[in-house]
């Protein structure tokens, strides 16, 4: 592992960490997805062992939320038996300075907007390399579709300015299956300018069930980063 990469590491644990200790007994708490919510599952999961937390359910994002959780001894529930979501961790790919997002590194966007966005509470916990000034500066958008609408979507995210291309999976022949079943078109946008409206005019898209921007929904984003060799969590 390189020394950039083992910093990257100890960033996401300290942030995953301070997402954690945000999490109150008697709550109803929105797990994410991604490798550094996966540290503040694992956190969560602490914090109830040693009974510091009490009495909290947890409502996935994905498969691997699930796998995790259950790992980790934490209750769950879903949107059919609770009708509120106190707060909510999840990670991103890129941040922008109003808090906007760009989510589905893990193709798992679709879920998690449906959790996070009902989270009276949504905490983002990225490290220092996610912050960007423009959203598209170095991710692709991911756009879930359902598999039949492939062709015709991705036509019209050309004619929207995108350079779309299917998510293939690695070390499988083929392109990578959401949770949902669904496929995952990434999106080379070389400006998002009005991230706001971007959102919409894709989810309008016929054959689109969600797409990657989070605009207005995080209320607060922690940052882990490295100050003079030590791991520190910023939030704003
Ligand atoms: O949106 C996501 C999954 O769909 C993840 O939260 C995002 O990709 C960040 O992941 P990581 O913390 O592993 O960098």
């Amino acid at each position: 592992m390189s020394v950039t990469s083992d910093l990257t590491v100890i960033m996401k644990q300290e942030v995953g960490k301070a997402a954690a200790a945000k999490v109150k007994s008697d709550s109803v708490v929105g797990l994410g997805t991604g490798s550094t919510t996966a540290y503040a599952i694992e956190y969560i999961g602490e914090r109830l062992r040693s009974g510091d937390l009490k009495n909290i359910v947890g409502i996935t994002t994905s498969f691997q939320g699930e796998v995790l959780a259950r790992k980790y001894n934490i209750p769950l529930t879903t949107l059919d038996v609770v009708d509120h979501i106190d707060i909510a961790i999840d990670g991103a790919d890129e941040v922008d300075p109003q808090k906007n997002l760009i989510k589905g590194g893990g193709a798992a966007h679709t879920q998690e907007k449906l959790v996070d966005s009902l989270a009276a509470q949504f905490i983002v916990v990225v490290d220092s390399n996610k912050l960007v000034d423009k959203l598209g500066s170095t991710f692709l958008l991911p756009v879930e579709v359902i598999p039949k609408a492939v062709m015709p979507v991705m036509r019209r995210l050309e004619q929207l300015g995108g350079k779309p291309e299917l998510r293939m999976g690695i070390r499988k022949a083929g392109p990578v299956v959401t949770d949902q079943g669904n496929l995952v078109i990434d999106v080379k946008f070389d400006s998002i300018d009005d991230p706001a409206t971007l959102e919409m005019t894709i989810n309008n898209i016929p054959g689109v069930l969600e797409n990657g921007l989070f605009v207005g929904v995080a209320d607060l984003i922690l940052v882990g980063e490295i100050i003079d060799g030590k791991a520190v969590v910023r939030e704003f």
